[in-house]
């Protein structure tokens, strides 16, 4: 035993739905095991903050949901698909059910806002040229970029623009899942505080699933469901950050009772 609790199926669980399932995944990458044996569910209608020390495989793991990186061993189910082993028709159905904003944004440096957002329609969706563009103009608003940003390029934007288009691009499809690897990385406190706001907004109006990669603890407090916490190659616990406190692991106590954690607490319950 290492006074961690072990990972149990409740009723509660048993009636929520698993839009993402991790079963045994190991991640290596020659000599280092970043993975082993790691499992993870994630409820449908969620924010869930993933979050771990420096090196503990978080965007690892999102990169090996959503089929960027083929682990050594486990399976993973999004949608009842089988992202590692589904055929190529399977695969192309799964990837327009979720969108994916990369920590730096990763949008297409040549392309302007609107063309990022049209990228991944232009691939996907069999629709006129016309509605594309309204579409997409669409998406940028409900990120609430200017419209004025559709023909600038990214380096043109600012930081906190640049995760918005970012977002505006995940959306392009109407996913069902949302991944964002540390969103609020990089951007002053108002800011980081007015992406929170948005990506709740739009969890709620579009009934999103999120998966969010942080180390935003402000983030946590003021968005997340629930909190998986990557340390010793797995998923030591998962649980309402409220529960988090009271785990009896050293990285765990000292993240969430220190003194950003208790700051960040009583903002989280000030708004
Ligand atoms: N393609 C790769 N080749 C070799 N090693 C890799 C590769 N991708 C990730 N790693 C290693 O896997 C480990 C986990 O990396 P990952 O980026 O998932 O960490 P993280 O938890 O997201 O860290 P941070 O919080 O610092 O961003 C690191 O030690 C990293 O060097």
């Amino acid at each position: 035993m290492d006074g961690t609790p072990a990972p149990r199926t409740t009723q509660a669980d048993a009636e929520r739905e698993a839009v993402i399932r991790v079963r045994g995944l190991t991640n290596r990458f020659g000599p280092q095991v970043v993975h082993e044996n790691l499992d993870l569910d994630v409820w449908r209608g969620e924010v869930l903050g993933v979050v771990g020390g420096s090196g503990t495989g978080k965007s690892v793991l999102m990169r090996s949901i959503v089929g960027l990186n083929k682990p050594a061993a486990g399976s993973i189910e999004v949608l009842g698909v089988d992202v590692l082993n589904g055929t190529e028709a399977d695969r192309r159905r799964i990837e327009k059910s979720w969108g994916v904003a990369f920590q730096y944004g990763a949008l297409f440096s040549s392309l302007t806002v609107l063309q990022n957002v049209l990228a991944p329609m232009r691939e996907h969706l069999k629709i006129s040229e016309r509605l594309m563009q309204e579409l997409g103009e669409l998406k940028i608003s409900l990120v609430g970029l200017p419209l004025t940003s559709c023909s600038k390029f990214p380096s043109e934007l600012s930081g906190g623009m640049r995760k918005r288009a970012a977002l505006a691009r995940a959306l392009a499809l109407d996913p069902e899942i949302v991944f964002l690897d540390e969103p609020t990385a990089g951007l002053d406190p108002i800011g980081a505080a007015a992406y929170d706001d948005l990506i709740g907004e739009l969890q709620r109006a579009l009934g999103l699933t999120v998966f969010m990669v942080t180390h935003d603890l402000d983030s946590l407090y003021a968005i997340c469901d629930r909190v998986a916490v990557l340390a010793e190659k797995r998923v030591l616990v998962e649980g309402p950050i409220e529960d988090m406190a009271s785990v009896d692991h050293p990285w765990v106590r000292e993240y969430f009772t220190g003194p950003r954690a208790r700051a960040a607490s009583e903002k989280g319950r000030s708004t």
